[in-house]
């Protein structure tokens, strides 16, 4: 499979497709920062409406800008990748591009995939541990892409997930997953959180492929035509 194709490609190593990706993944980073200064700082709090006034100028420069909803949009246009590459930057978990994603890595290595992830103060659930509903998100993310060590990538159809003990903050996380069996358009996968030696979380999922093959995602309706954003945030 071409790599620059793949929806699932997220390997830390794949460079920006351009000079605008390049530039956006440097905004992210700096939105990542802000995130994890918000919560760990105290300034007073004339400072932080100060502070408020100048991202919602950034943020209003920013929505001035053409807008584009959505993954299907920004491919339609040509201008910005293909699919993948798109999807490489926006990945809510993965995305370099995109400020929520941690981000995840991956790679495959024989007939094993290995990822980390790092999650700050943004993500504290239990006291200095990641909360559990980003621990299963990393997971879909993560065993998601370890699909490619099978034949017929798909959707979550489950994910089981074990929490045996909790997942440290700013610990560099390392994951592992292998396909235990395929069946048809079935792949059934398992996955380990380690920080360091030890397993913090465990899981075990199901991915199935869509009738039609997981790139007839690509030619699905536009997503406004479903989930139309409010007409005051069109730009
Ligand atoms: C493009 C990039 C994708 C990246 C993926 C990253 C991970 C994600 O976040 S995916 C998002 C979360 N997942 C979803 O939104 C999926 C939503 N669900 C669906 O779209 C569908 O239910 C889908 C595609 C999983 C299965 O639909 P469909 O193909 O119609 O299923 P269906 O024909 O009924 O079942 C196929 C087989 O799977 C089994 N199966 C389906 N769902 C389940 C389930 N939850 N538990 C157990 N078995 C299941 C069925 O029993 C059936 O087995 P068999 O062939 O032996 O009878």
């Amino acid at each position: 499979m071409n790599e620059l194709k793949n929806p699932f490609a997220s390997e830390e190593i794949t460079p920006a497709f351009n000079d605008e990706w390049q530039a956006k993944r440097r905004v992210a980073a700096a939105v990542r920062l802000l995130t994890e200064v918000l919560v760990t700082s105290s300034p007073d709090t004339s400072k932080m409406h100060d502070i408020a006034e100048q991202l919602e100028t950034t943020a209003a420069d920013f929505a001035a800008s053409p807008r584009v909803y959505g993954r299907l949009d920004w491919i339609r246009s040509g201008e910005h990748g293909s699919y993948g590459q798109v999807s490489h930057e926006l990945n809510p978990l993965a995305g370099y591009s995109n400020p929520l994603a941690p981000p995840v890595t991956t790679r495959i290595e024989g007939d094993v995939a290995y990822g980390h992830c790092f999650c700050g103060w943004a993500y504290e659930g239990p006291p200095g541990s990641v909360h559990g509903g980003y621990v299963a998100a990393i997971f879909d993310q993560f065993m998601g892409f370890a699909q490619k060590l099978g034949k017929r990538p798909g959707m979550t159809g489950y994910l089981h997930v074990d929490y045996h003990q909790r997942t440290p903050l700013t610990t560099d996380l390392q994951l592992e997953a292998r396909i235990t069996s395929a069946e048809g358009r079935k792949t059934f996968m398992e996955g380990k959180m380690y920080a360091g030696d030890a397993l913090t979380a465990s899981c075990n999922a199901l991915f199935v492929e869509p009738r039609q093959g997981i790139y007839s995602l690509e030619a699905q309706a536009r997503p406004e035509e479903v989930f139309s954003p409010p007409a005051s945030d069109r730009g």
